[in-house]
């Protein structure tokens, strides 16, 4: 990056130069700041309509406030990059998304300015409610403490939790709402309906305090009038002055304010700052501010694939390859939906993620977005199945994680039908560990009724989820974040429970579950030579085949199980389970799957590749497998030379 542009941000090495600057020098670190987010884009995917939307916010905070000691939470955390850039990271910033470089979320391993690394929407309110709280309690309670939540992630339950918390403690605490009226998609419930109408309210410019003296001269009356008179007041103080739901619940509500005018952002966060008790300072911004083409469209804009700027026009590289496993559950999902007018899916505000767009249009009775509001969504679900609907809750393995509970007791235990479809299931790459979907076979086989299944490949996708919508209880199908492979043969039909065998060989198997398949044929090609190994496509973790545990263990002289999952209860564990209980020798048995560690942002295939799932990797694995069973592949491979 060349530091001659960005001459305000190559010199902070933390924000406190801020405080100093003229506005014409925030306006300039303002600029500098969305020159090096869009130089960011020409490289590579990342946030953007995002960033751009708080550069003047972000600013303006570290302006009022000193976050070397006070406490700033930014909720979900994908919106992090100027905060970044200002905390003495800029010089660092083109590394960001990739492997050993910055992650693209807040990490306190980066720096003190981070507190907690989050990805996950709807959090900050509660971890600021509990920073104050925490301050006080070990006597630092000059510490201030600020969240910054977006209209989308705001109508996360959790987040009425901490304000249910904040207005009783009464602690003070700064909570900066961003309204830009987008969530990745346009944000959707009567949350959203609130906060237009607060968003109609002229903006704060002192007009709100001259209705707030009209009505203190209104004269009170004997006592029954005064009383209903100063309900009323209060009511329509409450009603023209806007944050009556936050009001009410002892939280104090300023706003609507200009979120890009830096000047008046001072002027209020100074003020809200100083406030006793949890104040609510509502901002209304413009997502993608700065780049006309990313305001224009902060759909496309919110995570774009990298994109080069030619006079104000973003031109895309093509991407090439197969179809990913999401368009062919988009596909799967709309022709089931097409088939049965019960069939509804249900997405927590991942319209665009889960591809569902033209579902949405297509049959927009059976659609169902319900925000970032996940536990309800699976809820929502069961109260839908239960009246004989066929809900699919098309929810990223990573944030069904929200609704476990709901899982268990709303689904599972009342053996509800419910469909889930969990993308993004696996390595995701660039979001790192927040965003790797890697529990999702061990939080859903634990729980009984609940079929857990996975493509190996294309066409059997919706084979899987044509099997589940006939099936009469829970099942969950997984898939990754990646193109998916498409299987010459004629795929076997499913059969719960069954597996299915893609190729032969006598020395070993690899038993492959879901799309760590494809690497698991090219791991047994490469072999060739050597070894002969046979792939199994497992199809299920539960009911795993015990048929097939039998076989791989007992026919051949070493298994090697393949799994985008943690290996602590994933699909491995299944297949030792199911062989312990038929009383096999286990000692044979290798377990591939992610270590038990926090598996960082990076490349995705680096990624499988450094823990043990690359085509490579599992040949090596095999090797070793062949040689602690005795099998000499060396010679094999030196008498196959012979020939
Ligand atoms: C629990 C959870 N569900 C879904 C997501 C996916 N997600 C990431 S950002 C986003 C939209 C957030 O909207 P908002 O809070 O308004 O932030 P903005 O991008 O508008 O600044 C969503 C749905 C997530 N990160 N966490
Ligand atoms: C911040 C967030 O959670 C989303 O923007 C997420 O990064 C989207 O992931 P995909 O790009 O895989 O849809
Ligand atoms: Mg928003």
């Amino acid at each position: 990056m060349t530091e001659a542009y960005h001459p305000h941000l190559a010199e902070l090495t933390d924000a406190s130069p801020l405080k100093g600057y003229s506005p014409e020098q925030l306006e300039s670190t303002a600029s500098e700041i969305r020159d090096v987010l869009c130089n960011l884009l020409a490289t590579r995917t990342a946030h953007f309509a995002s960033n751009l939307g708080v550069v003047e916010l972000c600013l303006a905070l570290h302006c009022e406030f000193d976050f070397r000691t006070d406490r700033l939470i930014w909720d979900t955390g994908h919106q992090i990059y100027p905060h970044k850039l200002i905390t003495g990271r800029y010089h660092d910033f083109p590394t960001i998304r990739t492997q050993g470089g910055l992650m693209g979320y807040p990490n306190p391993a980066e720096s003190d300015y981070d507190l907690f690394m989050t990805g996950h929407a709807g959090c900050s309110v509660s971890t600021a409610v509990g920073l104050r709280s925490g301050d006080i309690l070990v006597g630092e309670p000059e510490r201030r403490t600020v969240a910054v939540i977006g209209d989308g992630a705001f109508p996360s339950g959790i987040v009425f939790e901490a304000l249910n918390n904040a207005g009783e403690l009464e602690d003070d605490l700064t909570i900066v709402l961003n309204d830009n009226k987008m969530s990745i998609c346009p944000r959707v419930g009567s949350v959203a309906g609130y906060l237009d109408r607060l968003r109609s309210n002229p903006y704060y410019t002192g007009l709100k305090s001259e209705i707030g003296k009209l009505l203190e001269q209104i004269p009170m009356l004997g006592d029954p009038a005064e009383r209903f008179l100063a309900q009323m007041k209060e009511g329509v103080k409450a009603g023209l002055l806007g944050g009556m739901l936050f009001e009410e619940l002892n939280i104090r509500y300023v706003g609507p304010i200009d979120g890009h005018d830096i000047g008046l952002l001072r002027k209020y966060l100074a003020m809200v700052r100083d406030m006793k008790g949890p104040v609510l300072l509502h901002v209304v911004t413009e997502k993608g501010h700065g780049y006309k083409p990313a305001a224009a469209d902060p759909v496309y804009f919110h995570t774009p694939p990298a994109f080069e700027d030619r006079d104000g026009k973003p031109v895309t590289r093509k991407s090439d390859g197969l179809p990913a496993y999401t368009n062919h559950a988009r596909d799967a999902i709309s022709r089931a939906m097409s088939a049965d007018g019960k069939v509804s899916v249900i997405t927590a505000a991942m319209c665009q993620g889960n591809k569902l767009e033209p579902v949405r249009e297509k049959f927009p009775d059976q659609f169902f977005d319900v925000g970032i509001c996940e536990s309800h969504a699976v809820a929502f679900a069961a109260g839908q199945c239960k009246s004989g609907a066929r809900p699919i809750v098309d929810i990223y393995s990573t944030f069904l994680q929200r609704s476990y509970d709901q899982i268990f007791q709303e689904v599972c235990l009342q053996d509800l039908p419910v469909v889930f479809m969990m993308d993004r299931a696996g390595l995701t790459g660039p979001d790192g560990p927040t965003h790797h979907g890697v529990y999702d076979i061990g939080y859903m086989r634990m729980f009984p009724n609940m079929v857990v299944m996975a493509p190996g490949y294309a066409q059997e996708l919706e084979l899987m989820l044509t099997a589940a919508l006939g099936h009469d209880h829970p099942c969950g199908i997984r898939y990754p974040k990646t193109s998916a492979m498409q299987l010459e043969s004629e795929p076997l039909p499913i059969e719960i429970g069954k597996s299915e065998t893609i190729r032969e060989g006598d020395d070993g198997t690899i038993v492959a579950f879901g799309a760590t398949l494809e690497n698991a044929l090219a791991a047994a090609d490469l072999l060739d030579g050597e070894l002969s190994i046979r792939v199994v496509n497992a199809r299920f973790a539960k009911p795993i085949d015990v048929d097939m545990v039998r076989q791989a263990v007992t026919d051949g002289r070493f298994v090697v199980t393949a799994e985008e999952h943690t290996q602590v209860g994933g699909f491995g564990s299944a297949f030792l389970e199911a062989a312990v209980a038929e009383r096999l020798d286990t000692r044979s048995i290798h377990i591939v799957g992610l270590p038990d560690r926090f598996v960082e942002h990076g490349d995705r295939n680096d990624l499988l590749h450094q823990c043990g799932l690359s085509p490579e990797a599992l040949a090596d694995r095999c090797r070793q497998a062949a040689k602690e069973a005795g099998i000499d592949h060396v010679l094999r491979s030196s008498t196959v030379s012979a020939d």
